[in-house]
């Protein structure tokens, strides 16, 4: 981030300091600051030299089997900057783990039980008042709050704020079974490694040798790596579970040990198929948008035509995608009502146009829709990052059409237009930044939203980077990097790593089997935020190294049972199920 200190870039980021300009990126609107002038906090000027604890990666636990087609043409050579087109991600693989959350109330500690209890009831007072007030987070109080043991403001991002439905009970993390199109079955390898050079790969090389080439193996190791309950087509199309436990398909073998799902995995709404019947036009009073444009046929784009069908509410969804492999596994699997050959085709007569592309790739496609975008029109895209987004869309955005950027804060890590779903977005947090946009306009987009299942906040776009960096991008780095780790270790074996996986190291594998194409767009284009978030880190991290170091027992209680309140408050806000080890069953023996 350069010569300036963390706290000036936290102040800047924050939106405080609005004639700062953030190095690199570019903002071509601005906006008035919607965090009020309260004084930043931050850990290393703090007298008492703590800092904030780290978040740990689990932020979705969706395992969805991912084949993009278009990944399969090429390699994925290095992104030159400025130069948006980018490669197509891996879509080759499905590794099973899950965002944990462990730890559950301890008789011996009273201190976090205490602790937890007031965060859960501001928690819920706050996601209360913030929905009356439309009043913002604040990351600064989170940063502040953790440290003095009160509950933060900013965990109000994942309050449970939606009152349009009652929900029994707090939903699972991005439940999901089995396959998205419903089929059983390996389709591809783990993707471990995968962007490691050869030789620097023993991990990946073991990987792919214990799934082997044919094709019993590879559903063996798929129902090791995706034990949940199989789901069977009946006639009809509907989807029932084959079993209520998962695991009594698991098959012994290479020593991956995944447990099942729990059998109500999906949080109450219901097996969603997938796959339907060809899309058909759509009449009904829910309809938001006549005729919407996915460009880009992903994960997202393809949960949200999923999402869309199943609350009826575009009239018409016209799809493009980079390559004619995707456009036609998009067409095969009846995913909109017409799947195009260009992007100008696609936003041609749409009155919702969105980009759900890597981030490098927007501005170029941005720029090659722009003549046909008409009046009245609204441009929005998903981005994992927005400021830099709107400084490469905002330029070509035509006038009298309504760009209105979007990030839902939900996904998985597969890739491609089968990993869609209809429920990625249900009870998940979408973030617009409407950075000055027609209020109507940003209305009806969050009307679609919503009727997504979304729930959906407002955000400042520097803002939305650095609440991202810590919530996620940062997360993801370290999830990658202790992968890495593991790969290169010469005293472990890589049988060892796999075999003994369960301890911590699996939750690491599914977030680092992302897409590298995405990451590597997030990490380029929200750079600053990410590297001030991983200083912190690597900060903390020498603390608490030192702290082992000493034999600081005390300083290394104190700090989990910080940590621990935080998860409590996660899942106390709806944003996690509270299931004893993520849900999943001991494995057969264990
Ligand atoms: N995967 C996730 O968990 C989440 C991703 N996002 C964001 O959503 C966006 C899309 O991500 P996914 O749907 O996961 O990606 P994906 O890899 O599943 O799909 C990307 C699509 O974009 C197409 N594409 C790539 N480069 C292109 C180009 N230059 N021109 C036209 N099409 C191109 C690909 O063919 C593919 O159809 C990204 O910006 C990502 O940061 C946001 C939330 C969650
Ligand atoms: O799968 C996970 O753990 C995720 O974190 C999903 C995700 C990835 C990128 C985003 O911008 C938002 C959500």
């Amino acid at each position: 981030m350069g010569p300036r200190s963390a706290a000036d870039h936290l102040r800047r980021g924050l939106g405080r300091d609005h004639h700062l300009p953030v190095p690199g990126l570019c903002r071509p609107r601005r906006r008035g600051d919607p965090h009020g002038a309260r004084l930043l906090h931050v850990p290393h000027l703090d007298p008492r030299g703590r800092g904030h604890p780290g978040r740990g990666a689990g932020a979705g636990a969706d395992h969805r089997h991912r084949r993009d087609p278009d990944r399969l043409q090429r390699a994925d050579p290095p992104r030159v900057p400025g130069q948006p087109q980018q490669p197509d991600r891996d879509h080759g693989g499905h590794v099973r783990a899950a965002a944990s959350g462990r730890g559950s109330p301890s008789a011996g500690d009273p201190g976090a039980g205490w602790c937890l209890c007031r965060v859960c009831r501001r928690l819920r007072r706050r996601g209360r008042a913030h929905c009356r007030t439309g009043q913002r987070r604040d990351d600064a109080d989170l940063l502040q709050d953790l440290r003095a043991w009160r509950p933060a403001r900013g965990v109000g991002l994942w309050s449970a704020g939606d009152h349009r439905r009652a929900e029994p009970r707090p939903r699972p993390l991005q439940p999901v079974h089995g396959r998205p199109d419903g089929r059983r079955g390996c389709r591809s390898r783990p993707r471990l490694g995968c962007s490691l050079p050869q030789r620097e790969r023993p991990l990946a090389r073991l990987a792919g040798a214990c799934l082997g080439r044919d094709g019993r193996t590879l559903r063996r190791v798929h129902r090791q790596l995706h034990p949940g309950p199989v789901l069977r087509r009946r006639r009809g199309g509907l989807l029932r579970r084959a079993s209520a436990r998962g695991g009594d398909h698991r098959a012994s073998g290479c020593g991956l040990q995944a447990a099942p799902l729990p059998a109500d995995h999906r949080g109450g709404r219901g097996i969603v198929p997938p796959r339907g019947p060809r899309h058909r036009s759509v009449q009904g009073p829910a309809v938001i948008y006549e005729r919407v444009a996915l460009i880009g046929l992903g994960l997202i784009a393809s949960s949200m035509a999923h999402a869309m069908r199943r609350g009826q509410l575009a009239r018409e969804i016209v799809g493009y995608a980079r390559t004619a492999e995707t456009r036609d596994v998009a067409r095969g699997i009846g995913l909109c009502n017409r799947v195009v050959d260009s992007a100008r085709e696609a936003a041609d007569g749409a009155d919702l146009v969105v980009l759900a592309v890597p981030v490098g790739a927007m501005g170029a496609l941005a720029e090659e829709i722009a003549p046909v975008l008409r009046p009245g029109a609204t441009l929005t895209d998903v981005g994992s990052v927005k400021r830099a987004v709107i400084g490469a869309v905002g330029p070509h955005v035509p006038d009298g059409v309504h760009f209105i950027p979007g990030h839902p804060l939900a996904g998985t890590e597969y890739s491609g237009p089968r990993s869609g779903f209809a429920t990625l977005f249900d009870n998940r947090w979408c973030i617009l930044v409407p950075d000055g946009a027609d209020r109507q306009a940003v209305e009806r987009l969050a009307q679609l939203w919503r009727g997504m299942g979304a729930n959906v906040d407002e955000m400042d776009p520097d803002h939305h980077d650095l609440v991202l960096a810590v919530v996620s991008h940062t997360p993801h780095l370290i999830a990658y990097t202790m992968v890495g780790v593991a790969d290169h270790l010469e005293q472990v074996s890589n049988s060892e790593v796999i075999k003994y996986s369960a301890s911590g190291f699996r939750d690491f594998t599914r977030i680092a089997a992302s897409d590298p194409t995405m990451w590597r767009d997030v990490f380029l284009t929200n750079r600053d935020a990410t590297l001030d978030i991983l200083g912190r880190f690597t900060e903390e991290l020498f603390v608490l190294q030192r702290a082992i170091r000493m034999g600081d027992g005390q300083h290394l209680h104190d700090y989990f049972s910080k940590t621990r309140a935080i998860r409590r408050g996660i899942v106390e806000a709806g944003q996690d199920t509270a299931a004893p080890n993520f849900g999943r069953v001991p494995a057969p023996g264990a």
